[in-house]
């Protein structure tokens, strides 16, 4: 694992941005991406950069199940309104949240997966170690799934809701072996809340428990922590 301390956010953005232009400049086709608040400054810069994503293809890690693209909350618009909008790419895969057929929409998206290997996977972290919504006990070997959300990520996520009780309970993610088969991770966690997190998953012992201390056995991780979340390292 490759640890970047940084002083703050605007620094894990501007260090995070390095990646990225170094990735597209050294070939990279198809980039995984995240959501939640802690890549936003990443996507900003990525925005007003100069790197052309029209030949590239982004794959998200997740979506909530119940929302369709053009839902405020859905993630499908999240990553219009702070990327695609400004940075298109070929194609932009995110989960079908909207699928009658759950089971449908899983294999077609771990075909989509397969059909196109994922050179750099951005991750964010939850405050319980998830990653995409791949909740404490998630199998290792967890490949496209519909994941039940934890009373911890829903109450994380409400505050981009109206009321709790909108946040939706089942999301559909990419499984942490989809994750592990990146060939780079570039992790990203920011802020005191995180800070348990990131040192469970550098420090602790790799445990279903905690989703991202799987990262310890990947060959080819970067974590960019600023001072408050490597506050417990
Ligand atoms: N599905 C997302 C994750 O991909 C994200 O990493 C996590 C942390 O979000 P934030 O960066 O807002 O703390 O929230 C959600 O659960």
């Amino acid at each position: 694992m490759n640890i970047i301390r940084v002083k703050d956010v605007e620094q894990s953005a501007e260090k995070a941005l390095e990646i990225y232009q170094n990735a597209v400049q050294h070939g990279a086709k198809v980039l995984g991406l995240a959501t939640g608040s802690t890549p936003i400054p990443l996507y900003q810069k990525l925005a007003t950069s100069q790197i052309d994503f029209s030949e590239l293809v982004s794959i998200n890690l997740d979506e909530y199940l119940g929302l369709d693209g053009e839902d405020e909350q859905s993630y499908r618009y999240f990553m219009t309104k702070h990327l695609f909008q400004y940075k298109p790419f070929k194609h932009s895969y995110v989960p079908d949240g909207k699928s009658e057929d759950h089971e449908a929409a899983i294999k077609a998206y771990d075909r989509i997966i397969a059909e196109h290997p994922i050179d750099l996977q951005l991750l964010g972290i939850g405050r319980n170690g998830h990653i995409g919504f791949n909740e404490p006990g998630t199998p290792f070997d967890s490949t496209t799934h519909i994941v039940n959300l934890t009373q911890s990520t829903v109450a994380a996520n409400a505050r981009f809701f109206e009321k709790e009780s909108d946040v939706p309970t089942q999301a559909i993610s990419m499984g942490i072996a989809s994750v592990m088969s990146a060939k780079k991770i570039l992790l990203i966690a920011t802020g005191e809340s995180k800070a348990e997190a990131v040192a469970a998953t550098i420090n602790g012992p790799i445990t279903e428990d905690v989703p991202a201390s799987i990262l310890q056995k990947h060959s080819d991780v970067t974590i960019i922590i600023d001072e408050a979340a490597a506050s417990k390292l």
